[in-house]
């Protein structure tokens, strides 16, 4: 069993996880759909929309698919990608960055989107991943009501695992609407998150490089 965890990263250990109760899947996707229809009824309705509109009658329906099968589709443990791993048998000793990952997520304070890019880099620790299965376990935590520090804490973590290293490391660039379009309405504004683990929090050298392959000049020390 390979060690994962260093000092610092076991403070952090377990504190990236989602808060869901005990009895998160109990219900049925389909019985979710149907009782979050009915409460995306009532709000619409609240807000003094006329439901027996042509334009407006299915939107709670097609809101409630939309949380439970697309946009919050990973919190079902069902839709985690596998993380196919193969011997690193040419011997590839250099970091391998993935940059440029598309990120669409979802605050969990307001249930705006969050959109921007994430950069992932891991060192080989004997095995090597498939390079879309990094890009789908992005959009696997992505798809959660989320906030940015525990989406980035989340990728590096089934990295580490499904890799077997804790040479990994994420960063995320993102616009909160939040942010954006209401509130304090700061379009310009974007968020950059940084998750660290082994050599990539040990070695300046080593995130140097990851840094200067994914074009930010951002320091995180
Ligand atoms: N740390 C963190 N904060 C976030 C994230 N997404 C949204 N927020 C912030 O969550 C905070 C919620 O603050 P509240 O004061 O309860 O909400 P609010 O009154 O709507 O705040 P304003 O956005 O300032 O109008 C806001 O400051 C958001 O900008 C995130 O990913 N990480
Ligand atoms: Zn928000």
């Amino acid at each position: 069993m390979n060690d994962l965890s260093d000092n610092d990263d076991d403070i952090f250990s377990g504190r990236e996880h989602t808060p869901l109760r005990d009895d998160a899947f109990e219900k049925s996707p389909e019985e979710k759909v149907e009782i979050i229809k009915h409460h995306f009824h009532q709000i619409m309705e609240t807000l003094g929309m006329d439901m027996t509109d042509d334009s407006l009658k299915d939107s709670p329906g097609r809101v409630a698919k939309m949380y439970v099968n697309e946009i919050f589709g990973g919190l079902l443990p069902e839709n985690r990608p596998g993380i196919s791993t193969f011997s690193n048998k040419y011997k590839y000793r250099q970091m391998l960055v993935e940059k440029d990952i598309t990120v669409y997520s979802f605050c969990e304070h307001h249930f705006l989107p969050i959109i921007g890019k994430a950069h992932v880099a891991y060192i080989s620790n004997g095995e090597v991943i498939g390079l879309s299965k990094i890009n789908r376990i992005v959009d696997y935590y992505a798809k959660r009501p989320q906030v940015q520090e525990r989406l980035t804490m989340q990728i590096v973590s089934a990295l580490k695992e499904g890799l077997g290293t804790k040479d990994v490391a994420c960063i995320i660039d993102a616009k909160h609407l939040c942010v954006n379009c209401r509130g304090i309405k700061d379009t310009a504004s974007s968020t950059i998150t940084a998750e660290l683990s082994g050599i990539f929090r040990t070695n300046p050298i080593t995130r140097q490089e990851f840094l200067h392959y994914v074009g930010t000049h951002a320091k995180f020390d």
